[in-house]
Protein backbone atom coordinates (compact mmCIF):
# COMPACT_ATOMS: atom_id res chain seq x y z
CA UNK A 1 0.00 0.00 0.00
CA UNK A 2 1.03 3.51 -0.91
CA UNK A 3 2.04 5.52 2.35
CA UNK A 4 1.98 9.31 2.19
CA UNK A 5 3.81 11.11 5.01
CA UNK A 6 1.18 13.72 6.39
CA UNK A 7 3.19 16.92 5.77
CA UNK A 8 3.93 19.62 8.27
CA UNK A 9 3.42 23.26 8.32
CA UNK A 10 5.09 24.89 11.33
CA UNK A 11 4.79 28.43 12.24
CA UNK A 12 7.25 30.40 14.53
CA UNK A 13 7.66 33.89 15.39
CA UNK A 14 8.20 35.79 18.59
CA UNK A 15 5.23 36.44 21.35
CA UNK A 16 2.42 39.01 19.04
CA UNK A 17 4.26 38.78 15.45
CA UNK A 18 1.01 37.58 13.79
CA UNK A 19 0.88 33.81 14.06
CA UNK A 20 -2.49 32.83 15.26
CA UNK A 21 -3.82 35.53 12.79
CA UNK A 22 -2.18 33.80 9.76
CA UNK A 23 -3.03 30.25 11.27
CA UNK A 24 -7.07 31.29 10.71
CA UNK A 25 -6.35 32.59 6.97
CA UNK A 26 -4.83 29.03 6.54
CA UNK A 27 -7.39 27.26 8.16
CA UNK A 28 -10.00 29.78 5.74
CA UNK A 29 -7.78 28.18 2.82
CA UNK A 30 -7.78 25.42 3.72
CA UNK A 31 -11.19 24.68 4.30
CA UNK A 32 -11.86 26.71 0.97
CA UNK A 33 -9.95 23.88 -1.08
CA UNK A 34 -11.79 21.07 0.77
CA UNK A 35 -8.58 20.07 3.06
CA UNK A 36 -8.98 19.14 6.53
CA UNK A 37 -5.62 20.09 9.10
CA UNK A 38 -4.65 18.89 12.44
CA UNK A 39 -3.56 21.69 14.54
CA UNK A 40 -1.29 21.54 17.70
CA UNK A 41 -0.92 24.87 19.34
CA UNK A 42 1.44 25.38 22.06
CA UNK A 43 0.74 28.02 24.61
CA UNK A 44 3.19 29.34 27.45
CA UNK A 45 0.35 30.12 30.15
CA UNK A 46 -1.95 27.55 31.28
CA UNK A 47 -4.96 29.86 29.80
CA UNK A 48 -5.39 28.70 26.21
CA UNK A 49 -5.99 31.77 24.46
CA UNK A 50 -5.29 30.77 21.13
CA UNK A 51 -7.27 27.28 21.40
CA UNK A 52 -10.06 29.13 22.00
CA UNK A 53 -10.13 31.67 19.41
CA UNK A 54 -9.66 28.82 17.24
CA UNK A 55 -12.35 27.11 18.62
CA UNK A 56 -14.56 29.76 18.00
CA UNK A 57 -13.46 29.93 13.93
CA UNK A 58 -12.91 26.56 12.93
CA UNK A 59 -13.97 23.07 13.40
CA UNK A 60 -10.13 21.89 12.34
CA UNK A 61 -8.82 18.83 15.06
CA UNK A 62 -7.03 20.65 17.54
CA UNK A 63 -4.13 19.17 20.11
CA UNK A 64 -2.85 21.17 22.77
CA UNK A 65 0.55 21.49 25.04
CA UNK A 66 -0.46 24.41 27.58
CA UNK A 67 1.87 25.72 29.80
CA UNK A 68 5.39 24.86 28.81
CA UNK A 69 7.57 25.60 25.68
CA UNK A 70 6.82 22.37 22.85
CA UNK A 71 10.92 22.60 22.72
CA UNK A 72 11.68 22.39 26.20
CA UNK A 73 9.47 21.09 29.15
CA UNK A 74 7.11 19.95 26.43
CA UNK A 75 8.63 18.29 24.27
CA UNK A 76 8.01 14.93 25.67
CA UNK A 77 4.49 14.91 24.95
CA UNK A 78 5.05 16.23 21.02
CA UNK A 79 4.92 12.33 20.48
CA UNK A 80 1.83 11.76 21.92
CA UNK A 81 0.02 14.68 20.95
CA UNK A 82 0.95 14.17 17.41
CA UNK A 83 -0.05 10.70 17.12
CA UNK A 84 -3.56 11.60 18.36
CA UNK A 85 -3.70 14.31 15.75
CA UNK A 86 -2.66 11.49 13.29
CA UNK A 87 -5.43 9.04 14.31
CA UNK A 88 -8.17 11.66 12.90
CA UNK A 89 -6.34 11.35 9.33
CA UNK A 90 -5.70 15.09 8.84
CA UNK A 91 -4.61 16.33 5.03
CA UNK A 92 -1.74 17.96 6.86
CA UNK A 93 -0.61 19.21 10.12
CA UNK A 94 0.37 22.71 11.15
CA UNK A 95 2.06 23.75 14.35
CA UNK A 96 1.83 26.84 15.92
CA UNK A 97 4.86 27.02 18.32
CA UNK A 98 5.12 29.40 21.08
CA UNK A 99 6.94 32.53 20.64
CA UNK A 100 10.25 31.99 22.56
CA UNK A 101 10.44 28.30 20.61
CA UNK A 102 12.93 27.33 18.28
CA UNK A 103 11.78 25.37 15.38
CA UNK A 104 14.19 23.15 15.01
CA UNK A 105 13.82 21.56 17.83
CA UNK A 106 10.32 20.33 16.11
CA UNK A 107 12.13 19.12 13.08
CA UNK A 108 14.53 16.85 15.91
CA UNK A 109 10.77 15.44 17.56
CA UNK A 110 9.55 14.96 13.97
CA UNK A 111 12.51 11.69 14.02
CA UNK A 112 11.31 10.32 17.00
CA UNK A 113 10.71 6.88 16.95
CA UNK A 114 7.22 6.77 17.04
CA UNK A 115 6.91 9.47 14.16
CA UNK A 116 9.25 8.51 12.14
CA UNK A 117 7.91 7.55 8.74
CA UNK A 118 4.77 9.70 9.48
CA UNK A 119 5.26 13.01 9.07
CA UNK A 120 6.94 15.34 6.73
CA UNK A 121 8.63 18.64 7.34
CA UNK A 122 6.69 20.90 4.67
CA UNK A 123 7.88 23.88 5.47
CA UNK A 124 9.26 26.64 8.62
CA UNK A 125 7.26 30.03 8.29
CA UNK A 126 8.73 32.68 11.03
CA UNK A 127 6.14 35.66 11.20
CA UNK A 128 8.53 38.90 12.43
CA UNK A 129 6.98 42.21 14.01
CA UNK A 130 7.94 44.93 11.97
CA UNK A 131 7.56 47.49 14.61
CA UNK A 132 9.84 45.63 17.53
CA UNK A 133 11.81 43.01 15.77
CA UNK A 134 14.78 45.29 15.42
CA UNK A 135 14.56 45.64 19.06
CA UNK A 136 14.73 42.51 20.76
CA UNK A 137 18.63 41.89 20.54
CA UNK A 138 18.79 45.05 22.49
CA UNK A 139 16.00 44.19 24.82
CA UNK A 140 17.15 40.97 25.52
CA UNK A 141 20.61 41.27 25.75
CA UNK A 142 20.77 39.42 28.71
CA UNK A 143 19.16 36.05 27.76
CA UNK A 144 21.43 34.68 25.40
CA UNK A 145 19.67 32.02 24.98
CA UNK A 146 16.74 33.93 23.64
CA UNK A 147 18.59 35.81 21.18
CA UNK A 148 19.99 32.27 19.88
CA UNK A 149 16.21 31.16 19.38
CA UNK A 150 15.17 34.31 17.83
CA UNK A 151 17.54 33.93 15.33
CA UNK A 152 17.54 30.12 15.02
CA UNK A 153 13.49 31.54 14.17
CA UNK A 154 15.30 33.49 10.94
CA UNK A 155 17.84 31.04 10.06
CA UNK A 156 15.38 27.81 9.49
CA UNK A 157 12.74 29.15 7.66
CA UNK A 158 11.97 29.00 3.89
CA UNK A 159 9.49 31.97 4.13
CA UNK A 160 9.99 34.98 6.39
CA UNK A 161 6.85 37.06 6.92
CA UNK A 162 7.58 40.58 7.97
CA UNK A 163 3.77 41.34 9.51
CA UNK A 164 2.25 44.06 10.80
CA UNK A 165 3.98 46.58 7.81
CA UNK A 166 0.92 49.34 8.62
CA UNK A 167 2.67 50.04 12.04
CA UNK A 168 6.37 51.07 10.05
CA UNK A 169 7.49 53.32 7.92
CA UNK A 170 9.59 51.76 4.59
CA UNK A 171 13.21 52.62 5.69
CA UNK A 172 12.53 50.21 8.52
CA UNK A 173 11.21 47.37 6.20
CA UNK A 174 14.79 47.94 4.15
CA UNK A 175 16.44 47.15 7.75
CA UNK A 176 14.36 44.55 8.27
CA UNK A 177 15.24 42.94 4.91
CA UNK A 178 19.13 43.39 5.79
CA UNK A 179 18.77 41.38 9.20
CA UNK A 180 17.03 38.81 7.48
CA UNK A 181 19.43 38.48 4.60
CA UNK A 182 22.37 38.42 6.97
CA UNK A 183 20.59 35.43 8.60
CA UNK A 184 19.18 33.27 5.51
CA UNK A 185 20.21 34.20 2.17
CA UNK A 186 17.54 32.21 0.37
CA UNK A 187 14.05 32.14 2.65
CA UNK A 188 11.57 33.80 0.43
CA UNK A 189 10.16 37.05 2.04
CA UNK A 190 6.57 38.94 2.50
CA UNK A 191 5.76 41.66 4.21
CA UNK A 192 2.48 41.76 5.18
CA UNK A 193 -0.52 43.31 7.43
CA UNK A 194 -2.93 41.06 9.31
CA UNK A 195 -0.66 38.13 7.85
CA UNK A 196 -2.33 38.49 4.64
CA UNK A 197 -0.58 37.16 1.60
CA UNK A 198 -1.05 34.39 -0.95
CA UNK A 199 -1.12 31.01 0.98
CA UNK A 200 -0.87 28.46 -2.02
CA UNK A 201 3.07 27.88 -1.94
CA UNK A 202 1.86 26.86 2.14
CA UNK A 203 -0.86 24.27 1.09
CA UNK A 204 0.91 22.97 -2.93
CA UNK A 205 1.30 19.64 -2.78
CA UNK A 206 -1.55 18.95 0.05
CA UNK A 207 -4.51 16.97 -1.06
CA UNK A 208 -7.81 15.80 1.02
CA UNK A 209 -7.72 12.29 2.19
CA UNK A 210 -11.74 12.41 2.37
CA UNK A 211 -14.50 13.94 0.79
CA UNK A 212 -15.33 15.65 4.52
CA UNK A 213 -16.09 18.96 4.12
CA UNK A 214 -14.95 21.36 7.00
CA UNK A 215 -17.90 24.21 7.66
CA UNK A 216 -16.12 27.28 6.29
CA UNK A 217 -14.26 29.96 8.76
CA UNK A 218 -14.67 33.03 9.85
CA UNK A 219 -12.25 35.92 8.22
CA UNK A 220 -9.67 37.41 10.31
CA UNK A 221 -9.90 41.10 10.06
CA UNK A 222 -9.35 42.31 6.87
CA UNK A 223 -5.82 43.14 5.19
CA UNK A 224 -5.25 43.31 1.26
CA UNK A 225 -3.02 40.34 0.04
CA UNK A 226 0.21 40.86 -0.59
CA UNK A 227 1.95 39.02 -3.47
CA UNK A 228 5.06 36.82 -2.16
CA UNK A 229 8.00 38.33 -3.06
CA UNK A 230 10.61 36.06 -5.06
CA UNK A 231 14.15 36.76 -4.28
CA UNK A 232 16.90 35.99 -6.86
CA UNK A 233 18.06 32.66 -5.18
CA UNK A 234 14.23 31.39 -5.45
CA UNK A 235 15.63 28.94 -8.14
CA UNK A 236 19.03 28.16 -5.99
CA UNK A 237 15.95 27.43 -3.01
CA UNK A 238 14.01 25.31 -4.79
CA UNK A 239 17.09 23.31 -5.86
CA UNK A 240 17.77 22.02 -2.11
CA UNK A 241 14.91 20.10 -2.15
CA UNK A 242 15.43 16.06 -2.13
CA UNK A 243 12.76 13.78 -1.91
CA UNK A 244 15.03 11.15 -0.55
CA UNK A 245 11.61 8.64 0.21
CA UNK A 246 11.35 6.69 -3.61
CA UNK A 247 7.32 6.54 -2.55
CA UNK A 248 6.86 10.35 -1.12
CA UNK A 249 4.92 12.58 -3.37
CA UNK A 250 4.49 15.27 -0.93
CA UNK A 251 7.50 17.59 -1.97
CA UNK A 252 9.41 19.24 1.08
CA UNK A 253 10.61 22.28 0.62
CA UNK A 254 11.60 23.83 3.90
CA UNK A 255 15.25 24.67 4.74
CA UNK A 256 15.92 22.05 7.24
CA UNK A 257 16.28 18.65 5.36
CA UNK A 258 15.30 15.28 7.23
CA UNK A 259 16.89 12.02 6.36
CA UNK A 260 16.91 8.63 7.66
CA UNK A 261 19.32 6.45 6.77
CA UNK A 262 19.37 2.52 7.14
CA UNK A 263 22.55 1.10 9.22
CA UNK A 264 22.12 -2.80 8.84
CA UNK A 265 23.30 -4.69 11.62
CA UNK A 266 26.34 -6.23 9.81
CA UNK A 267 27.66 -3.02 9.33
CA UNK A 268 31.01 -2.79 11.29
CA UNK A 269 31.82 0.95 11.78
CA UNK A 270 33.63 2.20 15.06
CA UNK A 271 31.90 4.96 17.37
CA UNK A 272 34.94 7.38 16.96
CA UNK A 273 34.45 6.62 13.01
CA UNK A 274 31.06 7.93 12.79
CA UNK A 275 31.80 10.97 15.03
CA UNK A 276 34.44 12.35 12.52
CA UNK A 277 31.70 11.54 10.03
CA UNK A 278 29.57 14.06 11.22
CA UNK A 279 32.18 16.45 12.46
CA UNK A 280 33.05 16.55 8.73
CA UNK A 281 29.39 17.85 8.14
CA UNK A 282 29.15 20.12 11.28
CA UNK A 283 28.20 23.22 9.08
CA UNK A 284 25.62 21.75 7.87
CA UNK A 285 24.14 19.51 10.72
CA UNK A 286 21.88 20.36 13.32
CA UNK A 287 21.46 17.47 14.79
CA UNK A 288 22.03 13.35 14.54
CA UNK A 289 21.01 10.53 16.18
CA UNK A 290 20.05 7.07 15.91
CA UNK A 291 20.03 3.50 17.31
CA UNK A 292 23.22 1.85 15.96
CA UNK A 293 24.41 -1.76 16.61
CA UNK A 294 28.40 -2.24 17.05
CA UNK A 295 29.78 -5.41 15.94
CA UNK A 296 32.75 -4.61 18.29
CA UNK A 297 31.01 -4.40 21.25
CA UNK A 298 28.04 -6.46 20.65
CA UNK A 299 26.06 -3.70 21.86
CA UNK A 300 23.02 -1.30 20.43
CA UNK A 301 23.40 2.04 21.17
CA UNK A 302 21.15 5.22 21.29
CA UNK A 303 23.62 8.40 19.44
CA UNK A 304 22.61 11.84 19.69
CA UNK A 305 24.85 14.26 18.39
CA UNK A 306 24.36 17.76 18.95
CA UNK A 307 26.88 20.79 17.95
CA UNK A 308 30.32 19.50 18.90
CA UNK A 309 29.13 16.60 21.16
CA UNK A 310 28.25 13.17 20.82
CA UNK A 311 26.60 11.02 23.33
CA UNK A 312 26.12 7.53 23.61
CA UNK A 313 24.19 5.50 25.63
CA UNK A 314 23.62 1.56 25.82
CA UNK A 315 19.79 0.87 24.53
CA UNK A 316 17.71 -1.96 24.84
CA UNK A 317 15.83 -1.08 21.51
CA UNK A 318 15.29 -4.40 19.15
CA UNK A 319 14.47 -3.10 15.95
CA UNK A 320 16.50 -2.69 12.36
CA UNK A 321 19.19 0.53 13.31
CA UNK A 322 18.67 3.25 12.07
CA UNK A 323 20.34 7.27 11.45
CA UNK A 324 18.32 10.40 11.08
CA UNK A 325 20.10 13.16 10.21
CA UNK A 326 18.67 16.84 10.49
CA UNK A 327 20.78 19.73 8.31
CA UNK A 328 20.15 23.18 6.64
CA UNK A 329 20.65 23.39 3.58
CA UNK A 330 22.27 20.09 3.69
CA UNK A 331 23.29 18.11 0.56
CA UNK A 332 21.23 15.29 0.71
CA UNK A 333 22.96 13.22 -2.26
CA UNK A 334 26.55 13.89 -1.62
CA UNK A 335 25.68 13.10 2.42
CA UNK A 336 23.93 9.97 1.63
CA UNK A 337 26.80 8.73 -1.65
CA UNK A 338 29.50 9.33 1.70
CA UNK A 339 27.20 7.73 4.11
CA UNK A 340 27.22 4.80 2.05
CA UNK A 341 30.77 4.69 1.56
CA UNK A 342 31.53 4.03 4.94
CA UNK A 343 28.91 1.89 5.82
CA UNK A 344 29.69 -0.13 2.87
CA UNK A 345 33.58 -0.06 2.95
CA UNK A 346 33.20 -1.67 6.51
N1 LIG B 1 -1.69 46.60 13.61
C1 LIG B 1 -1.57 45.30 13.32
N2 LIG B 1 -1.98 44.38 14.23
C2 LIG B 1 -1.85 43.08 13.92
C3 LIG B 1 -1.33 42.66 12.68
N3 LIG B 1 -1.31 41.30 12.66
C4 LIG B 1 -1.81 40.89 13.83
N4 LIG B 1 -2.15 41.96 14.61
C5 LIG B 1 -2.71 41.93 15.96
O1 LIG B 1 -1.63 41.62 16.85
C6 LIG B 1 -2.10 40.82 17.93
C7 LIG B 1 -1.28 39.55 18.03
O2 LIG B 1 -1.55 38.76 16.88
P1 LIG B 1 -1.52 37.18 16.93
O3 LIG B 1 -1.86 36.65 15.60
O4 LIG B 1 -2.32 36.68 18.09
O5 LIG B 1 0.02 36.93 17.24
P2 LIG B 1 0.72 35.60 17.75
O6 LIG B 1 2.05 35.56 17.10
O7 LIG B 1 -0.16 34.43 17.57
O8 LIG B 1 0.87 35.92 19.29
P3 LIG B 1 1.26 34.92 20.50
O9 LIG B 1 0.15 33.91 20.58
O10 LIG B 1 1.33 35.82 21.67
O11 LIG B 1 2.57 34.31 20.19
C8 LIG B 1 -3.59 40.58 17.67
O12 LIG B 1 -4.31 41.51 18.39
C9 LIG B 1 -3.72 40.83 16.17
O13 LIG B 1 -5.01 41.24 15.78
C10 LIG B 1 -0.93 43.67 11.72
O14 LIG B 1 -0.45 43.40 10.62
N5 LIG B 1 -1.07 44.96 12.12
Amino acid sequence: MLTLRTPVLVLSGFLGSGKTTLLLRLLEEASLRGLKPGILMNELGKQDVDGNILKEHSSASLEKLLDGCICCSKKSEITGSLNLLLKKQPDMVIIELTGVANPEEIADALTEPALLGKLRLQHIVTLLDAEHSLEYNSIFASDKKLVHTLRRQIETADYVIVNKTDLVKPAQLSKLEKVIRKHNETAQIAYTTYSSLDLSPFLAGVSARTDAKQPAVKRPQAGKPVPMRQPAAQHEFQSHYHDHDPIEEVRSYSRVQTLTLPCSLTVTIHRGQLERFLSSWRDQLIRAKGYLFFKDTGQMYLMQHAGKRTNWESAAYAGEPYLVVIGINLDVQRFEQEWQRLTLSN
